[in-house]
């Protein structure tokens, strides 16, 4: 049974559904050293942001199939030193999104009306409202920098509260952010126009500081800043600086650069003007319920052969675009391993023909999957959906991708052709009635056959009795053949001859195939199970 690690607190029902196929081991609050030296007994890593899965931890988890973040930023994951793994890395991007989302409301009033303070000081035992005269949201206006899922639920909220919306975003059309009502403008715009700027993107390089001394400059004198995204996209020490000086009114942070925040941290000591939470955002009932199943169920079906629907790792892919894909990977796959048996294995070129249906751009998902095939005899295990574009490239293998929707012998069929050291050979295949996978050509051969574990091809001269000496020769080593067809163009040119075994083909055969005359070549094929 394979091992799940559960290293910070997830909820339970996540716990249950990765029991179903799992042991599943809860240990949060492990030291670095110790998770770096439990993690090689384990097949999975569920996690939230309180662990860091570095390079090394990835390194010494020799098992490791797949990393699950039961919530959205992976900033605590190495995720390149997983991609060079092999290890998939999964998220759930919309579980939390209205937390996150409430969440930084929330922090926004309670800037305005002194709300946390207010109940300090109630509960101290004063009565002092003249401290905590607010300031109202309606009419004004809020700068959303980055306006993804959280940003766009944030603006929703905030034009049912009255107020004028401004969005900085990069990344996101002028006519997506009209839809949602918010103006799209730059960043210095944003800064010195809001009366709220609330972050919602992710921590990169490109967004580390962004909001520095220099911007906080631009702000208004009444503006009030909130992070619910990511510490260190906030210079905290510009920060602490800014309020401290009245250069803003107000911040409230959800996230630190350094987390926990560090006890003797000089925010600690700020009053009103900043409001601390100690990483909740996703914090819910409902939240932590859907990040577990979505994780969870993720895991469970990688653990189990099938693959993710959010990966993070390898291209995003809608569930319904996924459903309809998932025969054609292991079609793609299959043909990509029998392809490079048939060239010799040490692949230099490998040309990928998507036909019919499949030449859409959704189906580069089927691109990976022949790739993952083709190099699957030589790296077994090793290759998987996330690392099979990188390890072709690094072995030098030149890929050729084409798409032909003019094809229309089948609703989407594949060519797969290789060049090794056994030369060039193709295959063709496509899927019959319940998703059944059919060989339909081997080297422009026609034939109809399925894939089976144990094959033997031969490119034969078309004459009378080739057939019954393979048949004999076969049987004399005690070979059973489950099938045979043979495919031809013309009639006594040349051929193709399938046969589909029971037992793998013995030793030294194949030179006495080849020995036959009128036989040209013969290659064994062995399938995964
Ligand atoms: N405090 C908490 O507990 C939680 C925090 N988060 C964080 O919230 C952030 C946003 O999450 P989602 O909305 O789900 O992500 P998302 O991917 O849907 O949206 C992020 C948006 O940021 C934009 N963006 C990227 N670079 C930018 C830049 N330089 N300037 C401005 N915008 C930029 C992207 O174009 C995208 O529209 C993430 O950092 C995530 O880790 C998410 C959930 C809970
Ligand atoms: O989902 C995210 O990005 C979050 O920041 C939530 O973090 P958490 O799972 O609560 O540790």
């Amino acid at each position: 049974m394979p091992k799940v690690l559960v290293s910070d607190s997830i909820d339970q029902v996540g716990i249950d559904i990765l029991s179903q196929v799992a042991q599943v081991d809860v240990k949060t609050n492990l030291p670095p050293e110790e998770l770096t030296k439990i993690i090689p007994e384990y097949d999975a890593l569920m996690i939230r942001s309180g662990t860091r899965v570095t390079a090394e931890v990835i390194e010494a988890g020799t098992q490791l199939k797949i990393i699950g973040r039961a919530g959205v930023g992976v900033d605590n994951v190495d995720v390149p030193a997983a991609t060079r793994r092999g290890i998939l890395v999964v998220n759930s991007p919309e579980g939390n999104t209205v937390a996150a989302a409430e969440h930084a409301v929330a922090m926004m009033l309670s800037l305005s009306r002194y709300v946390p303070d207010a109940n300090q000081s109630v509960k101290a035992g004063k009565w002092d409202r003249k401290s905590f005269t607010g300031v109202e949201v309606y009419k004004k206006t809020l700068g959303i920098v980055g306006l993804g899922k959280i940003g766009s639920h944030v603006s929703s909220i905030g034009r049912a509260m009255g107020m004028r919306l401004l969005a900085f975003d990069p990344y996101l059309s002028t006519e997506r952010a009209e839809q949602m009502g918010c103006q799209l403008v730059e960043l210095d715009f944003l800064l010195r126009e809001s009366d709220y700027i609330t972050l919602h993107m992710p921590k990169t390089p490109e967004t580390y500081h962004l909001i520095n001394a220099e911007a906080l400059d631009k702000m208004k004198p009444t503006a009030r800043i909130v992070n619910c995204a990511r510490g260190g996209i906030i210079d905290e020490a510009a920060l602490f600086d800014a309020l401290k000086q009245g250069k803003i009114a107000g911040a409230a942070l959800d996230v630190y650069e350094q987390e926990p925040l560090q006890e003797d941290s000089a925010l600690r000591s700020l009053g009103k003007e900043l409001i601390l939470t100690p990483h909740l955002g996703a914090s819910t009932e409902e939240a932590q319920v859907n990040v577990a199943i979505d994780v969870a169920e993720q895991i469970r079906d990688v653990l189990l052969g099938l693959p993710a629907r959010s990966a993070v790792n390898i291209p995003g892919l809608r569930p319904d675009v996924m459903e309809k894909l998932r025969p054609y990977l292991q079609l793609a796959e299959t043909l990509g391993n029998l392809v490079s048996q048939l060239a010799g294995g040490r692949i230099e070129e490998f040309n990928i023909r998507l036909q019919g249906d499949l030449a859409t751009n959704e189906s580069q998902p089927i691109v990976i999957a022949a790739l993952k095939g083709l190099l699957s005899h030589a790296l077994q295990e090793r290759v998987n959906y996330v690392n099979a574009s990188i390890e072709a490239k690094e072995r030098g293998i030149h890929v050729v991708e084409t798409r032909d929707a003019t094809v229309k012998d089948y609703t989407g069929s594949l060519l797969l052709t290789a060049t090794g050291p056994l030369g060039t050979h193709s295959v063709t295949g496509a899927l019959l009635g319940d998703n059944e996978i059919r060989i339909t050509s081997i080297d422009e051969f026609p034939i109809n056959v399925p894939p089976n574990r144990y094959m033997l091809f031969t490119l034969h001269r078309d004459m009378p009795g080739i057939i019954g000496k393979i048949g004999s020769l076969l049987g004399s080593f005690n070979v059973n053949i489950a099938s045979m067809q043979v495919g031809r163009k013309i009639i006594r040119g040349d051929a193709v001859m399938v046969l589909s075994l029971d037992d793998p083909l013995p030793e030294g055969i194949l030179n006495e195939i080849t020995k036959e005359p009128g036989i040209r070549d013969a290659y064994t094929i062995t399938l995964p199970e």
